[in-house]
């Protein structure tokens, strides 16, 4: 688990206590607001209430529609906390997962030689997303075992493929993807369900790890939409809350101006016939007062209750305001999320999954206007030998510094990303086609002269370098594969060479 994860962790608890107080405070607020709403002189705040709590338009002012809007918001806010509630039992669920244990299973899996190229990504990738290892963990173990089971071959190894098989499918029925991950997961399922021939469980054990990884993706986009949606809502009540505010403080100051001067007229009257209590009309007139005095009594005693009132929209206004400030929090810490999930986190460049998605837009943008986009693949020479004679740890240094000269010898515009284990791409926008040749070599004969050194030996380490351009009918796919056989061409070549196709 990582850092932003515990940080949501730790907030969340304070945003549900914030939100519990929001539901509370209205419904409280809303039952005053039922007890005041048959005193006619109390219109103009009550009206401002209502469209406090009913969040909308002021046209919605009419007694029956206000208050289902009432409930509308409360069951709003309400269903707003369950989910925020969940969320934190899914995440403190998720931080039981032992890391340790998911870590022992990555490295057994390096250790043990089963290691196809994209594995060690992959656990880079898993280390980086401790909260979806819930999942991972069994997945990988499957995934182990299955490796190793599907490498002997033998007849008896048959009911061993057997039960992993079955224990995949119990996992599988535990995930809850929708859409394109879901259906994927369903087909692996179908594959599953209908072969007897389970050589290929360790392929299925990795796409499935991959479609968790994706699906956890677009779960905390969807988490930051609905954390966008909430904190509009809250800021829109907000500036209604203060609106309310003023409005109330306003009729408080002009009630007490008021009912200071209807108790001046009352002293006045009183005065007044205080020489002539003797008549009938003066009999008359101060059993009136009396009844002018009860009124000014009621008045004074609904100037408290709106007093009251106030003070509470007051506190809730603050409510609104600090929970404001943790969904915003929250959806900071969300995006950053996300941002790192696209991040490769050996070398901090792009990883292969914000290729994917920037090669989609990019190549939208080059539909709608033909601007000249180039896809360049780059490889890393004899990579294994490196591994091989100073060790994984100089290969990954290797990477490091790889990816820091492209970063630095490119244009800021140009988009870089880890593509495999030691292959790399770029996506040039705009580039001259015939100016592309220059800066592709210079990259070449860069990396050709960054000063490795491994074990006090001076190593010179060479990419291969496959571009291409897009041509009209192209596709993605179709591009894609045209660069790789440029790639291909310039390993063929010799290596350390520039092919563009
Ligand atoms: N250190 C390190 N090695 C990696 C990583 N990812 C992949 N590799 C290794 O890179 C090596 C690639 O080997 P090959 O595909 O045979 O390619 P090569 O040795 O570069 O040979 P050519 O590409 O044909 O020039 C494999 O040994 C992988 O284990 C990584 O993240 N770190």
């Amino acid at each position: 688990m990582n850092n932003d994860d515990l940080w949501m962790l730790k907030d969340l608890p304070s945003a549900i206590t914030a939100l519990e107080t929001l539901c509370d405070g209205l419904q409280h607020s809303l039952s005053d607001d039922g007890a005041l709403s048959g005193q006619e002189d109390n219109h103009g705040l009550r009206v401002q209430w209502q469209k406090l709590l009913g969040n909308l338009s002021p046209a919605h002012t009419h007694n029956k529609a206000s208050n289902s809007n009432e409930a509308t918001l409360i069951d709003a806010l309400q269903a707003q906390l369950t989910f925020l509630k969940r969320h934190q039992q899914q995440q403190q669920e998720q931080q039981q997962q032992s890391r340790e244990q998911l870590l022992q299973a990555a490295h057994f899996l390096q250790e043990a030689d089963y290691a196809e190229e994209r594995l060690s990504g992959l656990i880079t990738a898993l280390e980086g997303n401790g909260h979806i290892i819930y999942y991972l963990y069994p997945l990988l173990e499957c995934y182990q075992q299955a490796v190793s089971v599907c490498a002997q071959q033998r007849q008896q190894e048959r009911a061993r493929q057997q039960e992993i098989c079955q224990r995949l499918l119990t996992l599988i029925d535990e995930l809850s993807y929708t859409g394109d991950v879901g259906n994927e997961i369903n087909s692996i399922k179908q594959l599953l369900l209908a072969q007897s021939d389970h050589t290929n469980l360790p392929a299925h054990c990795l796409r499935l790890i991959a479609l968790v990884i994706e699906g956890s993706r677009l779960e905390r986009q969807l988490s930051s939409r609905f954390l966008l949606r909430l904190n509009n809502n809250l800021e829109s009540m907000q500036t209604q809350c203060l609106t309310s505010v003023s409005e109330g403080k306003r009729i408080v100051s002009a009630r007490q101006i008021q009912d200071a001067s209807l108790v001046e007229e009352i002293h006045a009257i009183d005065r007044h016939l205080s020489g002539h209590l003797d008549t009938s009309l003066a009999q008359s007139i101060v059993a009136h007062l009396n009844g002018l005095k009860t009124v000014a009594q009621q008045h004074a005693q609904l100037q408290q209750r709106e007093a009251a009132l106030l003070s509470q929209l007051e506190s809730l206004e603050n409510e609104v305001g600090k929970l404001k400030q943790q969904t915003s929090d929250y959806r900071r810490r969300l995006t950053s999320q996300n941002e790192k999930l696209m991040i490769d986190g050996l070398t901090q460049i792009y990883n292969r999954t914000a290729l994917d998605e920037r090669l989609k837009v990019d190549f939208a943008r080059w539909q709608k206007t033909q601007s000249p986009l180039c896809i360049v693949l780059l490889d890393v020479d004899f990579f294994k030998k490196i591994n091989d004679q100073y060790g994984h740890l100089a290969g990954d240094k290797a990477l490091r510094l790889i990816a820091r000269t492209l970063r630095n010898s490119l244009k800021e515009s140009d988009f870089i990303a880890r593509f495999g284990g030691e292959e790399f791409a770029i996506l040039m926008l705009d580039v001259d086609p015939i100016l592309l040749h220059r800066p592709l070599h210079q990259l070449r004969q860069k990396i050709e002269a960054i000063p490795f050194s491994f074990k006090q030996e001076r190593v010179t380490i060479t990419v291969s370098i496959g571009a291409t351009l897009l041509q009209p009918g192209d596709t993605i796919t179709t591009a894609l594969e045209r660069a790789d056989q440029a790639l291909y061409r310039a390993k063929n070549a010799g290596r350390n060479q520039l092919v563009i196709a």
